[in-house]
């Protein structure tokens, strides 16, 4: 039985992960948060995420719970993850990390305290899109430097980073797989008088829109034919239960920085 602690209880995210960590019979939810001043606090963290009574009221204060679980999740923003990773860090908590848009130097510092903790992050838990960085590097290794390819993902009117964290990897896989490197490759977004396309370059087309929970297109365009490769999630659930599976598998493990492919045993 693994005890998890939700971050940001009350969020788009928050919710489905309590209600899947409810749902889990394995797993046992043991605290959840939100910010200090948020609406949440003192409610049961069930019947937020409208899952029914959980006998777990929503705090504010990660250190006050820390005898209350085994593994956090957090999918919130970056600044709050990187000060509950501190807490964690120094409690010798693992965490399991959903929030995306880190910067580089965010995310070193996220692989150094993973020297001293298991950390699981990944830019997206579910298996299909996990699936599909498998099925990308084999694409881009068969089409090789003959296509174009272009990212193109679409979310909800809320989401504050682009490309998405899941997009971005989808490029990370497609150019390690054509031995280039994303950071020399990526064009994001086009605008004028550009010029034709140079074949390397790895372009990335974002949508924000509505309610779409998160679909991720990748495009290999030969000239007379042309292959996709495309995800749609269309419920938050979907993420929700890989990062539950993924709490519950590295309890116990090893100080690490690990993600989806290793919970899957894909890599
Ligand atoms: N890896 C994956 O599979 C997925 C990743 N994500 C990522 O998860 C993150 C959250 O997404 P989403 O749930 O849609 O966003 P929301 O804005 O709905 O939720 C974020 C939550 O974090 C809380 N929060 C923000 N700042 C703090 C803080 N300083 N201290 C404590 N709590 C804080 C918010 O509280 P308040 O509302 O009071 O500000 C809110 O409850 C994003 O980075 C998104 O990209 C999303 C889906 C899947
Ligand atoms: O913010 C979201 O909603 C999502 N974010 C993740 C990302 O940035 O890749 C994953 C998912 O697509 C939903």
């Amino acid at each position: 039985m693994v005890r998890m602690a939700i971050a940001g209880a009350g969020g788009r995210m928050g919710r489905p992960l309590v209600e899947a960590c409810l749902a889990t019979a394995e797993a046992r939810l043991g605290a959840a948060l939100a910010r200090p001043d948020s609406a949440f606090v003192g409610l049961d963290a069930g019947e937020l995420a409208g899952a029914g009574r959980s006998g777990v009221h929503v705090g504010s204060d990660l250190r006050a719970v820390l005898d209350d679980f085994d593994v956090l999740i957090d999918f919130t923003r970056t600044a709050a993850t990187l000060a509950h990773l501190a807490i964690c860090r120094e409690a010798g908590k693992p965490i399991v990390i959903g929030t995306t848009g880190f910067s580089t130097e965010e995310k070193a510092l996220i692989a150094g305290a993973a020297r001293e903790l298991p950390i699981v992050l990944a830019p997206n838990f579910s298996v299909g899109v996990n699936l599909c960085f498998k099925l990308l590097d084999v694409a881009a290794r068969v089409l090789g430097d003959a296509v174009d390819i272009e990212i193109i993902e679409a979310h909800h009117r809320h989401k504050i980073d682009a490309p998405s964290g899941t997009a971005l990897r989808m490029g990370e896989v497609v150019a390690q797989a054509l031995g280039r490197h994303l950071a020399e490759v990526a064009v994001y977004g086009r605008e004028g008088v550009t010029g034709e396309r140079d074949r390397k370059t790895i372009g990335f087309a974002t949508v924000r829109a509505g309610d779409v929970v998160g679909d991720h297109t990748v495009l290999f365009a030969d000239v007379g034919e042309r292959i996709e490769i495309t995800h749609k999630a269309s419920s938050r659930m979907t993420f929700a239960k890989g990062a539950v599976r993924a709490a519950q598998w590295v309890y116990g493990r090893a100080p690490g920085l690990y993600d989806m492919q290793d919970v899957l045993g894909l890599r």
